[in-house]
């Protein structure tokens, strides 16, 4: 049987997570290996010769699943019957720049676009935000599109997700895979909270197992949180194939479903679940079925959790008081 192709919509496609996203979108990375799926690529004017170029490489991929690529500067075509969007273009932080700077920047590409996914996109899209500020990013994409269920705006922290299964695995020798039920609370910045008190190492709990609340707070959490400024320093610029990575990870388990006996993390919009207040997107853990997600409840939030959650999501209230301020939302 033949599918109908999904329609996949890239921003900023022409930037490096762009680079590393879209050959693994075409390849069926992102959707299965039986979605076929036509990609959409938006960017700013000065982009879009650079998005050419990177069209043309796809071509030559002759991915059997890659059904065409349309190549915009503008957001209403872009988004134009799209079910999946991902949100990739955004104005860094630049020498100088204030918050405020920074988050009414951000507005003037993030409001347009959620307009632009109200106006346009198909009745079942999902909306990822990855670029920065991605948690109040999302917010305002979602505030400018009232006709669209909130909960199909969301934010990554798959990367921060990923980061911190890694830095377990390292630190105890078990294999990544045998990681289940690890959590990133927040906003997706340096006050994000990765939570080991519920996560499972091959069946056991792995803060009894790890049973070093010193390592925990002073190693593993600014390690996962400053792990993107440690790459910067590194690399020379931001994170881009491991970004783009949890993206398509993002993606896929929306889609697809999380395991039996896990979980994943996704910047939602908050339903008041764990004191977190509602309508701010913010992480939290989630299974997904069908294409849906639910957070998971009832889990019990030590003292620990508890400060380290309060903070994160006190800078996402502020976040979302500026933008408030700004007129952005
Ligand atoms: N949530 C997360 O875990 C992570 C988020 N990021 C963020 O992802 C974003 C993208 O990163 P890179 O690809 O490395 O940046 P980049 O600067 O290489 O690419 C960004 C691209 O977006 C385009 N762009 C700018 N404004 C646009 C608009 N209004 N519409 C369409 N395209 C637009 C630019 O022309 C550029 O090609 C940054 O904001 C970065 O901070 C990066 C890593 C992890
Ligand atoms: O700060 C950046 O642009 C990169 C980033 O979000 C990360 O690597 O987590």
């Amino acid at each position: 049987m033949t599918r109908t192709p999904v329609n996949v919509t890239v921003t900023g496609a022409a930037g490096q997570i762009g680079y590393a996203l879209l050959f693994r979108i075409a390849s069926g990375h992102l959707l299965g290996p039986d979605v076929p799926v036509n990609l959409r690529l938006l960017e700013i004017p000065q982009g879009l010769k650079a998005a050419e170029g990177t069209a043309m490489e796809l071509d030559d991929c002759a991915f059997p699943l890659l059904r065409g690529i349309e190549i915009t500067d503008d957001a209403n075509k872009a988004f134009d019957g799209a079910n999946v969007a991902l949100l990739v273009g955004a104005r860094p932080r630049t020498k100088g720049m204030e918050r405020g700077d920074l988050l009414s920047a951000n507005g003037g590409i993030f409001k347009p676009q959620g307009k632009a996914i109200n106006d346009n996109a198909a009745d079942d899209i999902k909306v990822l935000v990855v670029g920065n500020p991605a948690n109040t990013n999302a917010l305002i994409a979602q505030a400018a599109a009232p006709d669209v269920p909130a909960e199909r705006f969301t934010a990554m922290t798959r990367l921060d997700h990923n980061r911190a299964i890694s830095q377990l695995a390292a630190k105890t020798g078990a294999a990544v895979s045998d990681i289940k039920k690890l959590t990133i609370w927040g906003n997706h910045s340096a006050t994000q909270y990765p939570d080991i008190f519920h996560a499972e190492i091959a069946g056991k709990n792995a803060a009894e197992l790890v049973d070093d609340e010193a390592w925990l707070a002073d190693t593993f959490i600014p390690t996962v949180a400053k792990r993107g400024a440690a790459i910067i320093e590194a690399r020379g610029a931001s994170s881009a194939a491991s970004a783009a990575n949890a993206a398509i990870d993002h993606v896929h388990t929306w889609v697809n479903g999380t395991a039996a006996g896990d979980w994943t993390s996704m910047g939602i919009p908050s339903d008041g679940s764990y004191g977190v207040p509602e309508g701010i997107i913010s992480s939290f853990p989630v299974t997904t079925e069908n294409g849906t997600y639910e957070i998971v409840q009832g889990l019990d939030i030590n003292e620990f959790s508890r400060a380290r959650i309060d903070a994160s999501v006190k800078e996402l209230t502020e976040e979302r008081d500026a933008v408030r301020e700004l007129g952005l939302i």
